[in-house]
């Protein structure tokens, strides 16, 4: 996923960010639930004396007559003042299992007389989801409960009136996104409310485990901020978490397994098949039968933006009514794609994994995975998009040797060669940051260090957070855009602002064109204004539409806690773990894919093995224990799926060759395999390398098959 999907922004936005979602609750999608009649689990009786007031909570702020799954045994240990992990379905309900709480405390301290009025505290909800956090608040506000939420695009006055809600203690609910906690002025601002964190609702929690399917480093964090901000207690909450996963983040958070609640996985309406087909199988064809004999609103899921759209095209083509869905596309025309979906009887949305989160659809009738997903809990949390009414569907999984080319490319292509990774180090380590004292801070361009160094910025952060919490070296402190430009809407306005502020933006700005650039550096060090006012004078005037704003490239800042390596062996020991931890992420997101492949080609019922990866031993069905769900392509026909016999090509000294004249890079045989591959770095388009026959000429070979073969070619080139 983009960093875009979740929303990020620089926290020179922060500064702005702080929004207060005004009772004028604007019309938000609001998720409908699953049905959950089908997914109940068996109720253990608790005795807790704060049960009482979370019913009336619930009956009375959210108009919902019963918990359900095991909402009331979370909510009754939260407001027992415990911390809980919830592992529920996608649309189980788990957001009320910390809303319910966080509008509770306040009655609970009523009824105990224990804090005043307005200390009773904040519940802190940090969520990647930049666009669910905001219909989750106007649904809050629309049932008269306080909540603000952190965006990137709201105004000073807004941000300004949140501030002061939260440090006059009426606010029950906030919302933020991981990142947030980088900057130390939002920690700031939360350690002044009265009555602290209350309690902190991780959602996604499975991105913090290292063995997770997405494991994001700034969750690592918060487990540290959680600790600092001395929050009372904490609620994670996930979707899809293996035992492991589960464990992680019980670690993280210092939660014993009582205070675990997790629900099975197993959707007895969905009918799971799977079949292979050869390297030149005709796809489209063999998806156009099952979509006609499986009628009904459908998502088509795959890899590649471009894949999206051309078998959207196909399908038209084909006689059905296909739409494309993908994060490069217009938000307009996004937005009106799930308008046509949503009350549609037959559409079906060729989707990247962009489309899917926060759209819930009760009667999709089919999921198909027309590429490989990434895992299996990937798979089972867009195969749970379907059939959320508890009507029967189907999840149909093609699977063919060529599709696991395109998920290659996203492995392979993360990890950077250990050369580049100690160019790097030595970079950051540079004679002059060795100079700084612990407590000084220095700046990093991401932007320009993917460039120099080769190294994807996720990657980049993946490396920048080891080197914060494993080596604890520095600590990132916050991020701003090293770019701002203006264009004047209203110059008299503009010349009217005499403020010293303008004078020294508009004295700076340069640009002959219609777009000036302003250096906020140079402002900073040569005249010695503050940096948050000149971007606050710069939002000001995009606020009152003076001046429109373009901001770019961000700069992340780091605070340093030790002193940098100061030699070669240093930098070389740092590069050489790095390096282990990029080896073992990627072998680990190769066996993840390959899980999923060995469960659809094992000779087991797939919901039974779902559930057993999952962790459930002795899943409960109708008529007992779930061992054969009766209708998924194993049940149904007891046939082994096995994949064609197609080994990989071996590489050819003419091939190698090719590759070797169009590079003249000699010592980084990953980089070579990653031409010969067709694997996308910033360097391939620096060095005009993607336009090369040489580019992809070997795609169809084993990756680490090529990488040893360049290994040998550049020995031999070196000798
Ligand atoms: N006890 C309940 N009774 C009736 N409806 C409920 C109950 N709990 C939750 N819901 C409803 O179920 C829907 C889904 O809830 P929610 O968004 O919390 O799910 P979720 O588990 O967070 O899903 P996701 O994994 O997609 O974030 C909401 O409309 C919510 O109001």
């Amino acid at each position: 996923m983009s960093d875009d999907e979740f929303g990020l922004g620089s926290d020179d936005d922060f500064e702005a960010a702080l929004v207060h979602a005004s009772d004028t609750a604007i019309a938000g999608k609001r998720k409908q639930s699953i049905d959950i009649a089908t997914t109940s689990s068996k109720k253990t009786k608790i005795d807790s004396p704060s049960l009482e007031l979370a019913r009336k909570v619930l009956k009375e702020r959210f108009g919902l007559p019963n918990f359900r799954l095991k909402q009331e045994e979370a909510v009754a240990r939260i407001l027992d003042g415990g911390s809980a992990v919830v592992v529920f379905p996608t649309g189980g309900g788990k957001s009320l299992c910390y809303q319910v709480p966080a509008v509770a405390f306040k009655e609970q301290d009523r009824e105990s007389s224990s804090r005043a009025e307005t200390h009773s505290g904040v519940t802190l909800v940090i969520s990647p989801l930049i666009a669910l956090m905001k219909d989750q608040v106007d649904a809050l506000l629309r049932r008269k409960i306080r909540a603000a939420v952190l965006n990137s695009s709201v105004d000073r006055a807004q941000f300004l009136a949140t501030q002061d809600d939260l440090r006059n203690g009426r606010l029950d609910l906030i919302y933020c996104a991981p990142e947030r906690l980088n900057a130390e002025g939002f920690i700031q601002s939360l350690q002044a409310i009265p009555g602290g964190i209350r309690l902190l609702a991780v959602d996604e929690a499975h991105c913090i485990s290292e063995w997770g399917h997405s494991f994001r480093p700034e969750y690592l964090k918060i487990a540290r901020f959680a600790q600092e901000a001395k929050v009372e207690r904490v609620i994670c909450l996930t979707a899809t978490a293996t035992p492991r996963v589960v464990e992680d983040i019980c670690a993280a958070f210092s939660i014993p397994q009582e205070g675990v609640f997790k629900t099975t996985v197993y959707r007895p309406n969905l009918r799971l098949l799977a079949e292979s087909r050869t390297k030149d199988a005709d796809e489209v064809t063999v998806l156009c039968n099952f979509l006609r004999k499986n009628p009904g609103p459908t998502i088509v899921y795959v890899t590649l933006q471009k894949g999206a759209e051309e078998l959207a095209l196909s399908l038209k083509r084909n006689g059905f009514d296909a739409k494309p869905y993908h994060a490069g596309m217009d938000t307009k025309v996004k937005e009106k794609t799930q308008e046509l979906f949503l009350p549609s009887k037959k559409m079906i949305i060729v989707a990247t994994i962009a489309f899917g989160m926060g759209i819930d659809k009760p009667d999709i009738r089919n999921i198909v995975h027309f590429d490989v997903p990434r895992t299996i809990e990937d798979y089972c949390q867009q195969i749970g998009r379907a059939g959320r009414d508890g009507l029967p569907s189907v999840c149909f999984f093609k699977l063919s040797t060529k599709d696991f080319y395109l998920r290659n490319v996203f492995t392979y292509g993360d990890r950077p060669s250990l050369n580049n990774l100690r160019k790097l180090l030595g970079e950051i380590s540079s004679p002059e940051r060795r100079k700084l004292q612990a407590g000084d801070s220095f700046k990093v361009s991401f932007y320009a260090q993917e460039k120099d160094f080769d190294i994807r910025s996720t990657t980049l952060g993946i490396i920048y957070a080891q080197l914060e919490l494993h080596f604890k070296l520095f600590r990132r402190v916050g991020s701003e855009y090293s770019e701002y430009k203006y264009f004047a809407k209203d110059p008299g306005a503009l010349t009217r602002d005499s403020t010293p502020e303008s004078k020294a933006i508009q004295a700076s700005a340069k640009g002959t064109q219609k777009w000036k650039t302003v250096d906020l550096e140079q402002i900073v060090a040569r005249r010695g204004f503050s940096r948050p006012d000149l971007v606050r004078k710069l939002d000001t005037w995009n606020e009152k539409g003076m001046v429109e704003v373009k901001k770019a490239g961000t700069t992340n800042v780091f605070r340093l806690e030790k002193p940098l390596p100061s030699n070669q062996k240093e930098i070389d020991e740092i590069a050489q773990h790095l390096d282990r931890a990029m080896e073992n992420k990627e072998l680990q997101d190769l066996k993840r894919t390959q899980a999923l492949i060995d469960l659809i080609t094992s000779k087991e019922c797939f919901a039974h093995s779902i559930t057993s990866y999952f962790g459930e031993s002795n899943t409960a069905t109708s008529t007992g224990t779930l061992e054969e769900c009766g209708h998924c392509t194993w049940c149904e026909t007891h046939k082994q799926i096995t994949l064609p016999d197609e080994p990989a090509p071996v590489p050819t000294s003419f091939q190698l060759k090719q590759v070797m004249d169009a590079c003249p890079m000699r010592d980084d045989p990953r980089f070579l395999a990653k031409i010969a591959f067709g694997i996308k770095t910033p360097w391939m388009r620096t060095l005009g390398l993607q336009k090369s026959p040489a580019f992809e000429s070997m795609m169809d070979c084993d990756f680490m098959e090529l990488v040893r073969a360049f290994e040998a070619e550049c020995k031999k080139a070196n000798k």
